[in-house]
């Protein structure tokens, strides 16, 4: 016997993402209802060698099914998961909204998997902001050996994170570059993406932080430890899917380059590319639907005692959303549901 799930978001990226890895990685799927808005009543996506027509989310009956993955944004979230939830449905959540409730688990499975037992309160479980979700994969083995204490992180991240008008906008103004009187102005973000590069995600905050750059803080402690001080610069590049970051960590011990190498290549969720060498690290464009973490660059700071530097890569729409999302319904079936 397998479960009953929904994927709500199913004609978004995220979405298709979530039903591509549920039939990869064959999550026991009895029957599957996919929804989005009424805008998309009958559109047609794919489950594996199936093809599914669209309900609408608003008028779905979420009694009697087991599992719902959800990618709607935070607005339709509010709305549709606690009917979701209060119909006995499990909902793992895409969106912020819930993500710092001390009431719903926020989990990455290879970090946190023993905070699912926590989804019982509301029925909803948090899924990460994409750019924590593969950044914590790579600090966990390293905190685990060292203790770290202060984590420095720049992004690149790329158009996908913004949905499907940001990627027609950089393809648009891609092409449009090349074609005089074709130009195509910014409107999903406030400058030219094509060939540029924007240091801004999502909004301003009083401090200065853009929200997102106060969410990979605030989501590190969550998921890894509280004691942890994360500071981030989240930057927009013309990247069409994978989030790269440069990341720095300081630790309370010394943990020499060679070992962090080491414990990071068998540490799970993990794929260490690091020749030293040109070519020898990997870049977006390789990591692109695969579902590891790819880490390179590993180096000692040798301006502070206990220091040391990476470079980390992820398919956003994988790790940072839909593989995630996939990796607790299954942490859920096997340790609490129990029906595969
Ligand atoms: N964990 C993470 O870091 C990430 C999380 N996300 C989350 O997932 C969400 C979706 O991202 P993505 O797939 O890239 O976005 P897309 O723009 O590609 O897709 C949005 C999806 O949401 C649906 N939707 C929008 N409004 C409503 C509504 N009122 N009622 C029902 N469905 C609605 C759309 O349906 P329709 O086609 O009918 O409009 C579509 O299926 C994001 O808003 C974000 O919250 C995304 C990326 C990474
Ligand atoms: N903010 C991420 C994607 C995203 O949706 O993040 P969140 O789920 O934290 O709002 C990006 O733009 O790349």
């Amino acid at each position: 016997m397998g479960y009953r799930v929904v994927v709500a978001g199913a004609t978004g990226n995220v979405g298709r993402e979530m039903l591509n890895i549920l039939a990869e990685r064959e999550f026991p799927v009895d029957e599957i209802a996919v929804l989005a808005s009424r805008r998309s009543i009958g559109t047609e996506v794919s489950f594996g060698d199936k093809t599914l027509k669209t309900k609408d989310i608003e008028t779905f009956d979420f009694t009697g099914w087991d599992i719902a993955l959800f990618a709607i944004g935070s607005g339709p979230t509010k709305e549709y998961a606690p009917r979701a939830a209060a119909a006995g449905c499990v909902v793992i959540d895409n969106s912020s909204l819930y993500r710092y409730d001390p009431d719903v688990p926020l989990i990455v499975p290879e970090v946190n998997a023993e905070a699912i037992h926590g989804y019982s309160k509301k029925n909803i479980i948090a899924n990460p902001n994409c750019s924590t979700a593969q950044m914590v994969v790579a600090l966990k083995p390293i905190h685990d050996r060292a203790k770290i204490k202060r984590v420095v992180v720049s992004t690149y991240q790329s158009v996908s994170g913004t949905g499907k008008a940001a990627i027609d906008e950089l393809w648009n103004q891609t092409k449009g570059l090349y074609v005089p009187g074709q130009e195509v102005a910014p409107e999903v973000y406030p400058k030219q993406i094509a060939f540029n590069v924007i240091p801004h995600i999502d909004v301003f905050l009083d401090s200065g932080d853009t929200k997102e750059e106060w969410k990979m803080a605030a989501e590190t402690k969550k998921i890894l430890d509280p004691a942890i001080k994360v500071t981030a610069t989240c930057v927009r590049v013309p990247v069409f899917v994978g989030h790269s970051e440069s990341i720095n960590i300081e630790t309370e011990d010394f943990l020499d380059w060679e070992e962090a190498t080491d414990i990071l290549r068998e540490a799970p969720g993990i794929l260490v590319v690091d020749k030293r060498e040109p070519g020898g690290y990997v870049t977006p464009i390789e990591c692109v639907g695969e579902y590891a973490t790819y880490v390179s660059r590993i180096r000692q700071d040798a301006t502070i005692e206990n220091g040391l530097n990476l470079w980390c890569v992820s398919d956003n729409l994988r790790k940072g959303a839909a593989l995630n999302a996939v990796q607790i319904a299954e942490v859920l079936g096997n340790r609490v549901l129990k029906k595969g």
